[in-house]
């Protein structure tokens, strides 16, 4: 990373003018969540924030009983009801067990789970400015081995904030994220290509779906960090890229490892267990692809540029920053890399399935955006602006099938939550999955029905705006969701304008990081002749 230190010094100097670029929104030292692409306001609402005196004490709290010392932890070994695969079944079953809230002991934690949205608000209204949420460990210790920074997702406090700002303007701003529109139409094109010519006579893809998904994301958080296209869709490229190749392989390797890693025991703390090592290796190899194309980035000059890109790069923009030191960068870029490819990958699985399994809903879709954009238009960022029943469908995808099944966070401070008092360091856990299925929370949860989301429809009450936030909510909601909503809606919006989706098998999901699909049967994609 000797070079990469080097480089970062010399666009230090160039960057220098960069610098103003930008300072909007984030950059102010205050945060205002964003609003979503999806159309729907991500910000806190106005419930209450001050508690009744009388609450509960904690210890009336119902959850499982559990042991002395390790709780409940069983529950989640090969002898107890629950499987790691699965863990997300065991957020219905205590909901069913216990209610709207529950607390247990797992090990030597102690959690809180969380289903009322009125609680996720009262939460997320009281998390204060620098939120915290559970280390995860072994991501934690694979850095400090490796001699790096923890990085924007382990960070707390201080730190956290500096990484997070020096980002998040590039990132949230709704003035440079529409910056993105071209290059992620392009990109999005160049997956259709490749689905259409990568197609069996029975219209299946013969090509890996997953694989190809998973190229899209990279190739579209990579030119929106870095500004350089990596060519991953290219069929003509004659020797694959080494450094995508590493990336996807490393990731691959990294999601395979990790949640055993960061849900089971610790063993890797006493010795270096199979999964560890592999683990490990996976960072290693991951840390050194995302070094080299950061040093490729900082390579192009202005030139080499794809015109389509933003003239100030999210890289070009955090080397200026000078409370950051190169490593700072150097993770910050890494961890917005690995955290956009397989969270977007899948999601979008989840939409063509959806709509495969909704034809009356894909055929709204294709309508507006043919109304949109014309039959094979580019999606531009006004017609972008005017998808908004694509984009509804996307959000109800998020709430069937959402990509990440929890979030936490610890406060420092009691709240009350239901009415009962939570001490400070417990970790609360907001459970969404749960919540989005809810009848009293999401009317006629069964019925997969985007119009719910959409503003200006009558048919249907609309769900209490804290059930399903998919990206969380808040200072610390993700980062990405501006860019994560923009490549999901101009990609879904090319797949319906531009084929008839299909599937003959069911979706499940397998809990994972990013929940995984679990498809049983296959996708079939029929071309529509314009
Ligand atoms: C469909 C795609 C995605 C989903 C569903 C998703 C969801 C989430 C969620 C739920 C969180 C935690 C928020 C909270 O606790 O309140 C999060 C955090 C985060 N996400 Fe995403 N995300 C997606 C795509 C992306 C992309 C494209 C990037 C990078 C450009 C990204 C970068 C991050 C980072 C760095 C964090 C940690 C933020 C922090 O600690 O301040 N995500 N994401």
């Amino acid at each position: 990373m000797k070079r990469a230190l080097h480089q970062h010094l010399v666009a230090r100097k160039l960057g220098a003018d960069a610098a103003t670029i930008g300072r909007t929104g984030g950059d102010s030292g205050t945060f205002s969540p964003p609003t979503s692409v999806l159309g729907h306001a991500d910000h806190v609402g106005t419930g209450p924030t001050t508690q009744p005196c009388s609450a509960r004490p904690f210890d009336e709290m119902p959850g499982p009983k559990g042991l002395p010392l390790i709780g409940s932890l069983m529950d989640y070994t090969p002898l107890g009801p629950f499987r790691l695969k699965k863990l997300h079944e065991s957020f219905f079953e205590r909901y069913r067990q216990f209610g709207k809230i529950s607390k247990e002991t797992i090990g030597n934690k102690r959690f809180v789970s969380v289903y009322d949205p009125h609680d996720i608000e009262t939460l997320f209204r009281t998390e204060g400015p620098n939120p915290s949420w559970m280390q995860l460990m072994a991501l934690g210790e694979v850095r400090k081995r490796l001699g790096k920074s923890l990085g924007m997702i382990n960070e707390t406090g201080e730190k956290w904030r500096q990484l997070r700002y020096a980002a998040q303007s590039k990132l949230l701003n709704p003035k440079n994220v529409c910056c993105f529109v071209p290059i992620l139409d392009d990109i999005a094109q160049g997956f259709v290509e490749n689905m259409r010519v990568g197609r069996t006579a029975t219209l299946e893809p013969s090509i890996d779906m997953d694989a190809e998904l998973r190229k899209w994301s990279l190739e579209s958080v990579v030119s929106a960090t870095l500004g350089i296209r990596l060519g991953c869709l290219q069929t003509n490229r004659q020797i694959p890229d080494k450094d995508t190749e590493d990336l996807l392989e490393s990731s691959d390797a990294f999601l395979e490892t990790w949640p055993t890693l960061e849900l089971g025991p610790p063993l890797y703390m006493l010795y270096p267990t199979k999964t560890w090592r592999k683990f490990l290796r996976a960072n290693e190899q991951w840390l050194s692809a995302a070094g080299r194309i950061i040093d490729r980035s900082l390579d192009s000059n202005g030139s080499q540029r794809d015109p389509l890109q933003p003239e100030v790069t999210l890289l070009e923009h955090i080397v200026t920053r000078k409370e950051l030191t190169p490593d700072d960068i150097v993770m910050i870029i890494t961890e917005l890399i690995f955290a956009g490819i397989e969270s977007t990958a899948v999601a979008m699985t989840y939409n063509l399935y959806t709509m495969a399994k909704n034809q009356a809903v894909q055929e709204n879709a294709r309508r507006e955006v043919n109304a949109v954009v014309g039959k094979g238009g580019k999606i531009t960022h006004d017609a972008l602006k005017s998808l908004k029943y694509v984009k509804a469908c996307i959000k109800e995808t998020f709430r069937v099938f959402p990509v990440f099944s929890m979030r936490n966070r610890i406060l420092d401070r009691e709240i009350v939550l239901s009415g009962y008092r939570v001490p400070p360091n417990v970790i609360i856990r907001v459970l969404s999955h749960v919540t989005g299925q809810l009848p009293e929370y999401v009317p006629e949860p069964d019925r997969f029905a985007p119009e719910r989301w959409l503003r200006d429809d009558t048919s249907m009450p609309k769900p209490h705006p804290f059930a399903v936030r998919p990206f969380g909510v808040g200072s610390r909601s993700c980062i990405g969701q501006r860019l994560a909503e923009q490549e999901l809606t101009i990609l879904l919006a090319k797949m319906v304008q531009q084929f008839h989706i299909e599937c003959d098998g069911e979706m499940d999901q397998i809990f994972n990081i990013a929940n995984k699909p679990d498809l049983s049967g296959t996708f079939k994609f029929t071309e529509l002749l314009n």
